[in-house]
């Protein structure tokens, strides 16, 4: 066998997406995507030997002799699903604040009576680093079944140097076990703590726990919520160059309720994503085009707010290799890549195809990994099996989860 043992052959799908095709984003159908029908994987090693019509892989890669066939007839084989943001690592219940949403309280209006993250922020104070894992634990599981292979983890529900210290040590335990790849955080500047100055609080984020959070390690990036109300640009920049200054990429919360200048802050200092992008101009998008900054739009969160939705025409027209995320977090409860996925094409006029790369190959850009988000040849084997002929079924198949099965490594998670 060509390099080692084979693994895995999913064998007699109607269709394998491997991404997009070279040269075609936007698109529109079927032709933005690299497709095979009547197709197989095999898988060597955890990593993709071969894809392509069942007959050619098969002639090379005999089922019999696969530690793991699988017949996956009927069904469409798509990489992995990348959710590029995440807050999942948290404790605590705000579903009464969906309610009061519902009655017309607005996102501003919780935070600013003490509920909203700051709630969160004294449920996580009062948890043990062990409930925080279990809680984690539990939405990854979940975020499993429903195909995603790859997720970002925010901290940012601590608000000192002890509590995001307590979050980030709590991802990197799931994060040592869990099938799931965890790409984790910090997120200090995610909101100023009750009674505290604004400026002060910055201080003590480029002070302590930015120097803390590296010490410990676990954090690849540093991101802000970059709003009105919240950190200003200037604040923002001072903490992603700290973090820049610690090793720690940066990352924006941009424009999310107000436009002020986030999308510009996230090219200027070379972001890897600039996220939410709901009041963001054709300026601030081919400011992150000329920068590579990957847009990553959070379709869940202005449903959840029955907010307006993020402008993805006009970064489709300007050919940003948008990524899509659910942004899970106690203002936006869903761990579903596939309903974030409808919400693109049924809020956003995205295509099926537009929204699935957007959710695996666009994804992983928005959180440098090369080789995920896609079925190369070489690539880990990171598969999604849809219990439907075709990659449309995902978005179209809105409010269920549309995953019969779920690979990792070439090995069956799910
Ligand atoms: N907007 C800032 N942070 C989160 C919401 C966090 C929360 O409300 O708990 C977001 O990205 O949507
Ligand atoms: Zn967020």
């Amino acid at each position: 066998m060509p390099g080692g043992e084979l693994q895995t052959v999913v064998h007699d799908a109607s269709e394998v997406v491997v991404g997009k095709r070279d040269g075609a984003w936007p698109g529109e159908g079927s032709e933005l995507l690299e497709t095979y029908e009547d197709a197989a994987v095999a898988v060597v090693d955890g990593e993709i030997a071969a894809v392509g019509p069942t007959d050619e892989v098969l002639r090379e890669y005999p089922a019999e002799n696969a530690e793991e066939a699988y017949d996956a007839t009927g069904q469409a084989v798509v990489p992995g699903f990348v959710d590029p943001h995440t807050h999942a690592v948290f404790a605590g219940d705000r579903s009464d604040e969906f309610e009061a949403k519902l009655k017309g309280k607005t996102y501003q209006e919780i935070l600013a009576d003490g509920g909203g993250i700051l709630r969160t922020v004294r449920a996580v104070r009062e948890a043990t680093e062990r409930e925080l894992a279990a809680n984690l634990r539990e939405h990854l599981d979940a975020m499993l079944a429903y195909g995603t292979t790859t997720v970002e983890v925010k901290s940012g529900y601590g608000l000192d140097a002890e509590s995001e210290l307590k979050l980030l040590s709590a991802v990197e335990t799931v994060a040592a076990d869990h099938v799931v790849d965890v790409v984790p955080t910090f997120m200090g500047a995610h909101a100023v703590p009750e009674g505290q100055d604004t400026d002060d609080y910055v201080d003590d984020v480029v002070d302590e726990q930015i120097p803390a959070a590296a010490e410990q390690g676990v954090a690849e990036y540093c991101d802000v919520f970059c709003e009105e109300g919240v950190f200003s640009v200037e604040q923002s920049r001072r903490v992603l160059e700290a973090g820049r200054d610690h090793g720690l990429t940066p990352k924006v919360h941009a424009e999310e309720l107000a436009h002020i200048g986030g999308t510009k802050l996230a090219a200027d200092v070379a972001a890897t994503s600039a996220d939410h992008l709901l009041h963001s101009t054709r300026e601030d998008v081919d400011a992150l085009v000329d920068a590579d900054v990957v847009p990553v739009v959070l379709p869940g969160t202005a449903f959840g707010l029955g907010a307006e939705y993020a402008d993805a025409a006009e970064m489709l027209d300007a050919g940003a290799p948008v990524a899509v995320a659910t942004d899970f977090n106690p203002n936006c409860h869903s761990r579903s890549m596939g309903f974030a996925q409808s919400l693109c094409c049924v809020e956003m006029g995205m295509t099926p195809a537009q929204a699935l790369v957007a959710a695996t190959e666009h994804a992983a850009m928005a959180l440098d990994r090369p080789t995920k988000g896609r079925l190369d040849e070489g690539a880990p084997a990171d598969m999604a099996i849809v219990d439907a002929p075709s990659h449309v079924h995902v978005p179209y198949q809105f409010g269920e989860n549309v995953v019969d099965a779920v690979f990792k490594d070439g090995a069956r998670v799910a």
